[in-house]
């Protein structure tokens, strides 16, 4: 096939990280001669101005395309930044009605939803399974609707409650993400605010419905409700999370103190939280949660906001354009 690249990039994504990749991705495009455009938000929430004027000139996805002549270019979206920038693009898509590919180059701190899916962060190894990709792979997406603010959208990683969306609440307004982005150790930012977290995230009563079965936890830490096994930066939160299936994971961890949390995180580091009492998984296709409790919410590391919330979830899927690592 014949492509046209359309690289919209964030060049603020992991610190200016992206911009670097940006311009070693449009290095290996020049090498080898592969035609494409670049597009450079300004600002946050440009992406989505950008995507709404793209989108008339991607191609949709259609298996026939592989057997007709290459004269007109296939029109390929490729995403450079974090999984916010991707979160906010695939939401444009959803919100317009649109299901078209996309491609992605992991360039943020977390690039969680890269690691869920077997892309690879570095450049040159996800240009070749961009480019070397002939067609499309169809991923489960988690849909959400949140009926106490009428807001609805697509999370391609997951969406929390509790714990992990008060590390984003805190780290993205922080100045020391940028510091410690700047010495490559993005991750490093979670942790401190994971600590500080820890200390500061009270209990809260959540309500789950999964087919019909109603179940309360009256002291929540964490509620997460994933696509991936990974939040947080490559944290294996929920292991068995696949987002090849169409299916949901619910991840709620209740504190009964600070001590037994240390050890679940201890364990966790070791990748043995599962069997830990205070883990709870669920899976299912459909799942209610409810927190009349104001709570801070994040979706794919953007901040929802803290209020309370009733999140209807359900799967859908999103065509991503790469192939497996060789
Ligand atoms: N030019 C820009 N300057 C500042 N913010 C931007 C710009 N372009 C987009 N944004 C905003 O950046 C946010 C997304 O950042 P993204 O998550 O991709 O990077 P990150 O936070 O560094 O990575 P990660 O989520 O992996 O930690 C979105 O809210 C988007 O609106």
């Amino acid at each position: 096939m014949n492509f046209h690249y359309h690289l919209l990039i964030n060049p603020a994504a992991g610190s200016g990280t992206a911009n670097k990749k940006a311009s070693q991705l449009i290095d290996l495009f020049d090498q080898n001669d592969f035609t494409y455009t670049p597009y450079y938000t300004t600002y946050a929430g440009e992406e989505k101005e950008i995507v709404k004027r793209l989108i008339g000139f991607l191609t949709p996805w259609d298996e026939e395309l592989l057997q007709q002549p290459d004269d007109e270019p296939y029109h390929l979206l490729i995403v450079v930044g974090g999984d916010g920038t991707l979160h906010q693009v695939v939401n444009q898509f959803y919100l317009t009605g649109v299901n078209l590919p996309i491609s992605y180059l992991p360039a943020g701190s977390g690039n969680d939803f890269a690691r869920g899916i077997g892309l690879s962060l570095q450049v040159e190894s996800a240009f070749r399974q961009i480019t070397g990709a002939d067609r499309p792979q169809k991923i489960n997406v988690l849909l959400y609707e949140e009926k106490i603010s009428e807001e609805y959208g697509l999370v391609l990683n997951n969406v929390g409650i509790g714990l992990d969306a008060l590390i984003v609440a805190t780290t993205n307004a922080s100045a020391s993400k940028k510091l410690l982005n700047k010495y490559k150790l993005g991750f490093a930012s979670y942790g401190l605010y994971l600590i500080k977290a820890l200390l500061t995230q009270k209990t809260f009563p959540i309500l789950v419905e999964i087919n019909g079965h109603k179940q309360e936890f009256n002291r929540t830490f964490l509620c997460t409700t994933t696509n991936i096994p990974y939040f947080g930066g490559g944290i294996p939160i929920a292991p068995m999370a696949d987002p090849r299936k169409e299916m949901i994971d619910l991840v709620v961890i209740e504190k009964p103190n600070l001590f037994a949390i240390i050890r679940l995180l201890l364990q966790l580091l070791q990748k043995k939280h599962t069997n830990n009492r205070h883990y709870r998984h669920f899976s299912s296709s459909r799942i209610r949660i409810v927190s009349v409790d104001p709570q801070h919410g994040q979706a794919d590391g953007e901040n929802m906001g803290q209020r309370s919330y009733d999140l209807y979830f359900s799967t859908s899927s999103q065509y991503i354009w790469y192939t497996d690592k060789q």
